[in-house]
Formats: C-alpha cells, sequence, structure tokens
C-alpha cells in the first residue's frame, strides 16, 4: 500500500472561499463516509496527520474536518444512530481485518492490485465485506452505498472497482465458496491459516496455541471475536441498589442483563443513554468490568482491614474494594501516574469514599523500599498488555507487538517483587493473560491461580523468592 489519499479536487474545494455554510452531501451515506475515514486514520496512522495539515494548513483539523472538506457534508449532522453504525462498522471491520483482507485479495484478479490498492480504497471495500459478511446489510445497499461512496470520495473508476469486487463477494456467499486457507503443514503453517481464519496475529495465534493448547485458543479468538458488553457496577455506598439500578436503565429503554455478581448488570447497547442521563455523573454506578469485580471479591476486602492498592489509577478496583469495607478500613492507592491518580480521588468524592481512600503518588519500586508500613492486603494489578480485552479494544490485537510484552514482563517482574518484599503478608496480582504461563511456573508461592475472562489472579504468600522466569 503506498501513501495517503490524494484528495479528489472537485470536493476538496467545496468549503474553501467565504462560505461557511455546511454543504449537505446527500449522495454519500454518512456513516459510511466517516466510518471509512476513521478506519483510514487508524490505519496510516501519522501519515493521516501529516495530510491533514498539508491540507488543513496546520489548523489542528480532526478526521471529521477531513470528511467534511473532501466528502462535503457537516459531521455535525450525524445523528445518534449514524454514530453507533459508525461505531459498529470501525470496531468490526478492524477486529476482522486480516480475514476480510484475505478475501480481498483472492477476488483481485491479480496480488498487486490489492498491495497497491489505494488506502481510502480499501477501506471501502473492506466496510463493504463486513455489512456483508458479519452484518448482514441487504447486499443491494451495501453495493450501492459502497460504489457511490468510493465514486464520490475517489473517481468513477474506483466506484466501478467496488461493484465489480462485492459483486463476486456475494456470488460466493451466496454459493457458500469462499476462499478460506486449509490448515495443514507444520505449526508454523497451521497457525498462519487460524490466524486469517481468526483474524489475529500469527504471534498470538502460536503463543496461545502453546500456552493454552489449540482448543483453548480458538475459544478464546472466538471471545475476542465477539460482540463485547460492557458491565455497571451499582454504587452501593451512595445507598443505591442493584434494583435501582435496573430501573432506572428499563426508564432509559437500555436492555440489561443481570449479572452472576450481586452488584453487577450487563448491558450491550445503550451507554450513550446511560452517560446523557448522568447515571455515572450523579455515582450510581462505575463502568467496571466484571472481571474486575472478581478480582476485588478473591481479595475480598472486610471491614477494618488496610490495603494497598499498588497500581491503582485510574481506580476501579480502588473504588470497589473501599466500598466493601462498608466505612471502616482504609485503601492506599498507590501510583506512578499523577493525572490518572487525580481522576481516581476525584471518582473518590463522587463515590463518597475520600475519607477511606488515600492517594499515594510514586514508583512502587521506589516505594515498596524504603516504606516500612505493612498491609493487610495487597493488590497488584500491574500494567498489562489488554490481551484479556480485545473483544472490547478491536484495534490493539494489531498494534501490539510481541516484544511489547517481553517488556512488560520484566516490569511486571520488578512490580511484583517491589510488592511482595516490602508489603509481604498477601499479595493478590491480577494480569491479562498474556504471560500468565510463564508467571505459573515462575512463582512457587503461588497458593490459587485462577484464570477467568482474560484475567490470570495470583494469590501469593508470604515473600516471593522467584527462580528467573522462563521468558
Ligand atoms: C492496569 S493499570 C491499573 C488499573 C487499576 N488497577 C484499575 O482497576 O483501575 C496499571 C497502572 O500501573 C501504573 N504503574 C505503572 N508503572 C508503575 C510503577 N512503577 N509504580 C506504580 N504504578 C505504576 C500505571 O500508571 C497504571 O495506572
Amino acid at each position: 500500500m503506498t501513501g495517503v489519499p490524494k484528495l479528489n479536487p472537485k470536493f476538496s474545494t467545496k468549503r474553501a472561499g467565504t462560505s461557511k455554510v455546511p454543504i449537505i452531501n446527500f449522495e454519500v451515506s454518512h456513516h459510511r463516509a466517516v466510518a471509512a475515514v476513521r478506519l483510514l486514520r487508524a490505519d496510516k496512522g501519522k501519515a493521516f496527520v501529516d495530510l491533514l495539515n498539508e491540507k488543513a494548513n496546520d489548523s489542528g483539523e480532526n478526521e471529521m474536518g477531513y470528511v467534511e472538506r473532501t466528502l462535503g457534508f457537516s459531521t455535525r449532522h450525524l445523528d445518534d444512530r449514524d454514530i453507533r453504525l459508525v461505531t459498529v462498522i470501525v470496531a468490526g471491520t478492524v477486529r476482522w481485518k486480516r480475514y476480510i483482507d484475505y478475501l480481498i485479495m483472492s477476488l483481485c484478479s491479480e496480488e498487486k492490485v490489492f498491495s497497491n490498492m489505494e488506502p481510502l480504497l480499501l477501506q471501502i471495500l473492506r466496510i463493504g465485506f463486513f455489512e456483508i459478511l458479519k452484518l448482514n446489510v441487504p447486499a443491494y445497499a451495501v453495493v450501492d452505498e459502497n460504489v457511490r461512496l468510493a465514486k464520490v470520495a475517489l473517481r468513477p473508476g474506483a466506484g466501478n472497482m467496488v461493484n465489480a469486487i462485492l459483486r463476486k463477494l456475494l456470488l460466493l456467499k451466496e454459493t457458500d465458496s469462499l476462499p478460506l486457507p486449509n490448515i495443514e503443514g507444520d505449526d508454523r503453517a497451521q497457525a498462519r491459516a487460524l490466524s486469517i481464519i481468526y483474524s489475529h496475529p500469527v504471534w498470538m495465534v502460536r503463543r496461545w496455541i502453546r500456552f493454552l493448547g489449540k482448543e483453548e485458543a480458538l475459544k478464546l479468538m472466538n471471545w475476542n471475536n465477539s460482540d463485547p458488553y460492557f458491565s455497571l457496577r451499582v454504587n452501593t455506598t451512595n445507598g443505591y441498589t442493584r434494583d435501582d439500578l435496573v430501573n432506572r436503565l428499563e426508564d432509559l429503554q437500555v436492555h440489561y442483563e443481570k449479572s452472576i455478581m450481586d452488584e453487577f448488570v450487563r448491558i450491550r447497547e445503550g451507554m450513550q443513554a446511560v452517560l446523557q442521563a448522568g447515571l455515572l455523573k450523579e455515582g450510581m454506578c462505575a463502568v467496571q468490568d466484571e472481571s474486575a469485580g472478581f478480582v476485588v471479591s478473591v481479595v475480598d476486602p472486610q471491614p477494618g482491614e488496610t490495603i494497598m492498592d499498588c497500581c491503582a489509577a485510574p481506580g476501579g478496583k480502588t473504588l470497589f474494594m473501599a466500598s466493601r469495607l462498608a466505612g471502616q478500613g482504609k485503601v492506599s492507592a498507590l501510583d506512578i501516574n499523577k493525572g490518572r491518580l487525580r481522576i481516581l480521588m476525584e471518582a473518590a468524592k463522587c463515590h463518597n469514599l475520600d475519607d477511606i481512600i488515600t492517594d499515594i503518588h510514586g514508583d512502587l519500586r521506589l516505594y515498596a523500599k524504603e516504606s516500612t508500613v505493612k498491609y493487610d492486603k495487597v493488590l497488584l494489578d500491574a500494567p498489562c498488555s489488554g490481551l484479556g480485552v480485545l473483544s472490547k479494544r478491536a484495534d490493539l490485537r494489531w498494534n501490539r507487538q510481541f516484544e511489547d510484552l517481553e517488556e512488560l514482563v520484566c516490569l511486571q517482574d520488578e512490580l511484583l517483587d517491589s510488592a511482595s518484599l516490602s508489603l509481604p503478608h498477601r499479595v493478590y496480582m491480577d494480569m491479562f493473560l498474556q504471560n500468565s504461563s510463564q508467571m505459573m511456573v515462575s512463582i512457587p508461592q503461588v497458593q490459587l491461580s485462577t484464570l477467568w475472562m482474560g484475567h490470570l489472579l495470583l494469590v501469593l504468600s508470604g515473600q516471593c523468592t522467584r527462580t528467573p522466569t522462563t521468558r
């Protein structure tokens, strides 16, 4: 792929001149246009930002400005439905990128047609493929709209190409003959095929098969590719019950599901409505992953206890642990990042927990050497790769490199040593899955290790005298 797209002059000059009145271009489907530009930004990174600066004279224009200038409609006119569709299309297209690209390449007349394809054209095709394969949008709408978008954003020839490739895809789908790689050959070749079918980087597939076995690795990839849900935790410290939260969600017509954990409710859609209704601001609930709640359940804070949260910010687990203390006891929240710690304390105020929580700004590795304070319990939620939340963060799988994990494992090792050295009662370590296997073999004091929803929780007793890890 080469550079960033050249703008179609016809549209790039539309907003030039004296008129500031937004021009609404009814020719293109607005949510697809914004989705295509957002995907382009994700794909091109800095090259895209450079293009914005170059074309907009460093005016700080964002991607929305780009859409307005090049496609001729004001993104201010996007309604809630459009915004929701942009989110769905962008997340899904990014998630399935490897699989979709394999199909696009298979349907191009030659491999070089794919590798030389203009970046914006590729995004439009990816959107069309995602809509046909995963969203089941009516075929005529997908073809018509994406062809028109390619014609308007690029040129008529680009529209013809989109038309030809999407129609080929429809035919293959109808006849159930979509091309797929065979899972055969040595481990590496099989991982390569699986990485296309499940749309993950090859190194992740190989690593998970090695550590978890093929069956679990496939389950994990299916989970990563499923539509995510979000969890809300009711704030009992402010006197609310889960029924109160459920009643408000019903008023807002947000569909929910009660979690097996008492304080939690799951929602798949409707976060916008929850935010707009102010449920978070008024302290009724917090957005918190159930897996984070599970970690707190294992720590099981009891009234009167002192707890150290070693990597606390922005504070999801700190707040939940503090609320479990029922007004008696203390949580010390330590973090190296001052800004995130400030957010934590603001949330503590909102949740009426600022008497229970004390913030400590510092590097755990230094703090642990100097402090003589002992705690009843210590939670270490060390920085992680985020590989446990790939269903929610579609882009992460493409942004993480194997080398990032290596660095993280080093940091986690050091932090675990610090947490367990100077705070030697019980250390609860929560980490995402990426390096779980190394950790499990390397820490003889592990009393309990539980793998759940992408988290590995280790409960250690006494000081941590580990043998070197198997990195
Ligand atoms: C996974 S996040 C913690 C999330 C938090 N426990 C929660 O539930 O909201 C990891 C945190 O570790 C902090 N951190 C990284 N290195 C650190 C260090 N050397 N000492 C203390 N905190 C550190 C980061 O600033 C980040 O806020």
